[in-house]
């Protein structure tokens, strides 16, 4: 089953600068793959595409059996609940405790409270995190913050995770382990798309790689031929 669709899609931005040409490629239900590319070359405007942040130009973007193109008004919200974002900073709320962060969009939805302190908790001992549920983002270590932003993402399960740079601030093992977690989502139905220009990681998850060089799709290269190289 089909996810997520680029039909052809091209980007300008106001001021006449092609950010996107005429990209295609089609995501599965329960698929891991990578965006990477030079700094420019459309990555975050790819995802921002998916989220509803931008709109194509041109071509369409498939969500599931529907055409982004036509949703609009209340159904854009809507839209988004099926799409979790993991940010670079994380931008989780430092007024909060981690469990409330990671309450949040079950809070959006209007979720019960047990219901949601159940799925906080089951999801925070998930990611190692159980024991620091009442703590305040700021007392917590960067690959811990940065968690608790995948938890958040995470926690409503989302049909897609999108994530931007989402170990830029990290250090390689803290990379690793966070790369480790997004490879363990598709198990449980969730794809997972993650834009990075760290080649050296990107390579060595062995996972699908779409490679963007100003606005163009160069390559799509299937786990498969990376792992002959
Ligand atoms: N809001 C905007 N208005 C005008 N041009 C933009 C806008 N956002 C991005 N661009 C341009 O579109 C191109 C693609 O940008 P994008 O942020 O998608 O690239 P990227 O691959 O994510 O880069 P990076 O790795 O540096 O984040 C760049 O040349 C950028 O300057």
């Amino acid at each position: 089953m089909t996810v997520l669709r680029f039909d052809s899609v091209s980007k300008q931005y106001p001021g006449g600068h092609t950010a996107l040409s005429e990209v295609s490629f089609a995501v599965d239900a329960g698929e891991m793959l990578f965006v990477t590319g030079h700094s420019g070359a459309g990555k975050s405007t790819l995802l921002k595409l998916i989220q509803l942040a931008e709109r194509p130009s041109r071509g369409a973007v498939l969500f599931g059996d529907r055409n982004l193109l036509k949703v609009r008004g209340g159904a854009i919200a809507r839209h988004r609940r099926s799409v979790g974002v993991v940010y670079q900073n994380h931008q989780l709320l430092m007024d909060r405790s981690v469990a409330e962060n990671v309450a949040l969009p079950l809070v959006l939805r209007g979720m019960k409270r047990a219901e949601t302190g159940k799925r906080v908790r089951s999801i925070l001992e998930r990611l190692g995190l159980g024991a620091r549920d009442r703590a305040l983002p700021s007392q917590l270590s960067a690959g811990e913050q940065q968690r608790v932003g995948i938890a958040r993402a995470v926690v409503a399960e989302p049909t897609l995770l999108i994530a931007d740079e989402p170990t830029g601030n990290l250090d390689p093992t803290l990379s690793a382990e966070i790369m480790a977690l997004f490879a363990s989502l598709p198990e449980r139905g969730t794809s997972v798309l993650v834009a990075s220009h760290d080649l050296g990681l990107v390579k060595r998850m062995k996972k699908r790689v779409l490679v963007l060089d100003h606005g163009r799709l160069l390559d799509d290269i299937s786990p498969e031929d990376l792992a002959d190289e």
